[in-house]
């Protein structure tokens, strides 16, 4: 996949911006909030219609604007296809080459991205809510049904809630209630939880080889996922269906007292291990970093074999941070095989003695010269 131009109009601090021809490998240079990352993120928010960094659209128009527009265009194995993506109060209109998508997930898809930045660090540190949050997004671009499954379970959990959250008392009204929602927070959060599974099965096997390389062998990578309920390796969707709702039964009045859903795909975790520990509890902090690039590297070839071509792979001010023997690492990962956009403050602070026929772009207050 490769991306052949972007057109900014009141996207952040872009006024209008056109920018024609890029190369294999795309150097974005500049000084501190210049617009660097913003590029970045027009091509992320281009391929899954989100912020990587922010949940709030309004943040991504331009000050005392009302709408920002989005366009690029990809060549794909099949060929060309023009993406346009309009974000406004009114919300979000996506077209591909010219018409306009009925649903965000069939516009979701026709462009794979891979971001690594250093916020990635916290997939392993932080919260169950971020993993859960890389999960979704990732999987969540190779198979659009998984967004669909998803949204439907949202709805279905906040009225859920709600519904505990007003304390019926649990009397008979409630209980036949209860059971409604159980059936369907059960439907769609089956899907998820198999996918989830599945999909860190297939990641699990690309990051684990992956991390033996960087580490030069010394570090065994696993990655396991942590349910609410039942065995990690259970992917049959009867099986699943059938602990859910026993699930759901026995935490009923835990439920009711607490007044919210106790079980299911949103209290889902993901757990690092290296060598037989806990990384977000053992792990260095370079260790950290190491188990973010693998899974980031381990998803480039994962949605390769999975849609049967490479994405675009965006490098947020993370070259800088990692030391030579990983720099030149991650650019063998991805030199003539991946289109590759990188940010960094000056050309000094990377390896680009690596990096092969370089395209150069100077970022200055919003405005980009090549
Ligand atoms: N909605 C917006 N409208 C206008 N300008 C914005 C908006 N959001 C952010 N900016 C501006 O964008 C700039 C930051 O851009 P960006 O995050 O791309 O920085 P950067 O060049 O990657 O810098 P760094 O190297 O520090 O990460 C800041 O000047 C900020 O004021």
């Amino acid at each position: 996949m490769f991306v052949k131009n972007l057109s900014l109009q009141h996207f952040r601090n872009y006024d209008e911006l056109t920018l024609d021809s890029f190369g294999s490998v795309n150097l974005m240079i500049g000084r501190n909030a210049q617009g660097k990352t913003n590029l970045l993120e027009a091509i992320f928010v281009l391929a899954l219609t989100k912020s990587h960094r922010t949940s709030k659209d309004k943040e991504l128009i331009g000050f005392q604007q009302n709408a920002a527009q989005l366009a690029a265009e990809v060549d794909k194995k099949y060929g060309a296809v023009n993406l346009e993506l309009r974000l406004s109060s009114q919300g979000k209109k996506a077209k591909i080459n010219g018409l306009e998508q009925r649903k965000l997930s069939d516009f979701i898809g026709a462009l794979n991205v891979v971001m690594f930045a250093p916020e990635d660090l916290e997939i392993v540190k932080g919260t169950p809510g971020i993993r859960r949050r890389f999960l979704d997004m990732e999987i969540g671009q190779v198979t659009p049904s998984y967004l669909y499954h998803l949204q439907q379970y949202q709805k279905v959990l906040i009225q859920r809630n709600n519904m505990l959250k007003q304390s019926w008392g649990g009397g008979s009204d409630m209980t036949t209630m209860l059971e409604i929602w159980n059936e369907q927070l059960a439907e769609h959060g089956v899907k998820i939880i198999k996918k989830r599974k599945q999909f860190i099965r297939k990641l699990q096997k690309w990051a684990s080889d992956i991390h033996q390389g960087i580490t030069n062998g010394t570090e065994r990578l696993e990655l396991i996922y942590l349910p609410s309920f039942g065995e990690a390796e259970e992917e049959d969707e009867a099986v699943l269906l059938r602990q859910f709702m026993i699930k759901l039964s026995q935490m009923k009045d835990q439920e009711i007292r607490r007044g919210m859903t106790l079980a299911g795909p949103h209290r889902d975790d993901l757990a690092f291990y290296i060598n037989g520990k806990e990384a977000q509890v053992y792990g260095s902090q370079g260790q950290q970093r190491t188990t973010a690039l693998s899974l980031k590297l381990a998803e480039i070839e994962l949605i390769h074999e999975e849609i049967g071509e490479y994405p675009v792979l965006l490098l947020d001010d993370v070259l800088s941070e990692l030391d030579p023997y990983r720099q030149t690492q991650l650019i063998e990962t991805f030199q003539s095989k991946v289109q590759t956009f990188i940010t960094a403050t000056g050309i000094e602070t990377i390896n680009a003695g690596k990096l092969k026929d370089a395209s150069i772009y100077h970022v200055q207050e919003g405005q980009v010269n090549s």
